[in-house]
């Protein structure tokens, strides 16, 4: 683990070069080291080495990267959070980054009054479920999250009498409108709660060299420049509706990030 006082002096930085100090900024993307050592557990590569390993490069990609589970943890302490909504579990690596998040802000694991953990994972698939079980085992954090398995357009609906402080939505891009009006809808999420959803601009918006490119209001869903396709056609016309749909919501802010595949964070404005 390395420390903020390994940093090079002025005179060091001279002879550093750009590639070099990006290098170094990439490990430090927050000033806080304690809180980087409680957001890259060695366990999350252990489930990204795990995943890799059984399932390959296509499936271990669709796990969040490090940056992203740092950001998602540090909006949880921002919100304030004490439940999370996940729909979309694969082996559990954001859900591993959610429940740091939540113990480093004293938040108990274990079942409340409720009946349920306080991160509620939903995942169509029981293999991965069961996977990301052991994983969170592993990881010291089974008793934050519960697994449930089923396609979330129903096990959606039969959680509708609870609320959370924060939902992300990384699943199947076809249901987010689904997910996200079943969610609203039911008064799931708080009023001063966040939505987190993933990969709403399709295409990496940004490689990690690059300066963001610019998306312009007559910007073609399809054709955004600067980056590789990871996700097929039907699913980016369907982000893109749901891109349209909540942008024009009224009841809501929408602001994208130009990271990785894009990450959609969506707040009640009232
Ligand atoms: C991108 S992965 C989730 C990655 C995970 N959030 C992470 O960072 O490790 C998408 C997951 O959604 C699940 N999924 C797809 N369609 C679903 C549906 N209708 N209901 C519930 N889960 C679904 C898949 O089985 C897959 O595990």
């Amino acid at each position: 683990m390395f420390t903020l006082s390994d940093a090079p002096t002025r005179d060091e930085l001279k002879s550093y070069s750009l590639d070099r100090l990006r290098a170094y900024y990439a490990l430090r993307v927050s000033n806080n080291d304690t809180l980087l050592a409680d957001y890259i557990p060695p366990t999350v590569d252990g489930v990204r080495r795990r995943t890799l390993g059984i399932y390959g490069e296509e499936i271990a990609a669709m796990s969040i990267e490090d940056y992203q589970g740092i950001l998602q943890g540090f909006l949880v302490g921002l919100v304030g959070a004490r439940r999370i909504l996940e729909i979309g579990t694969l082996t559990g690596t954001s859900a591993i980054y959610f429940a740091n998040a939540l113990k480093r802000s004293g938040i108990k694991g274990g079942v409340d009054e409720t009946g349920h953990k306080p991160i509620i994972s939903l995942d169509i698939s029981e293999e991965f479920a069961e996977i990301a079980r052991q994983n969170f085992v592993e990881a010291g954090v089974d008793d934050y999250i519960e697994v449930i398995v089923g396609d979330a357009n129903k096990t959606l609906a039969s959680l509708s009498d609870l609320t959370f402080d924060l939902c992300f939505v990384d699943a199947d891009k076809i249901s987010y409108p689904n997910y996200y009006e079943t969610i609203v809808a039911n008064n799931m999420l708080n009023k001063k709660g966040l939505f987190i959803f993933d990969n709403t601009a399709f295409v990496k918006v940004i490689k990690y060299t690059d300066t963001p490119v610019p998306v312009t209001a007559d910007s073609k869903p399809l054709d955004l420049p600067g980056g590789e396709r990871l996700i097929s056609e039907d699913y980016a016309i369907a982000l893109h509706e749901f891109n349209e749909y909540i942008r024009k919501d009224t009841r809501v802010e929408v602001v994208m990030l130009p990271l990785y595949t894009g990450i959609s964070l969506v707040r009640f404005v009232n």
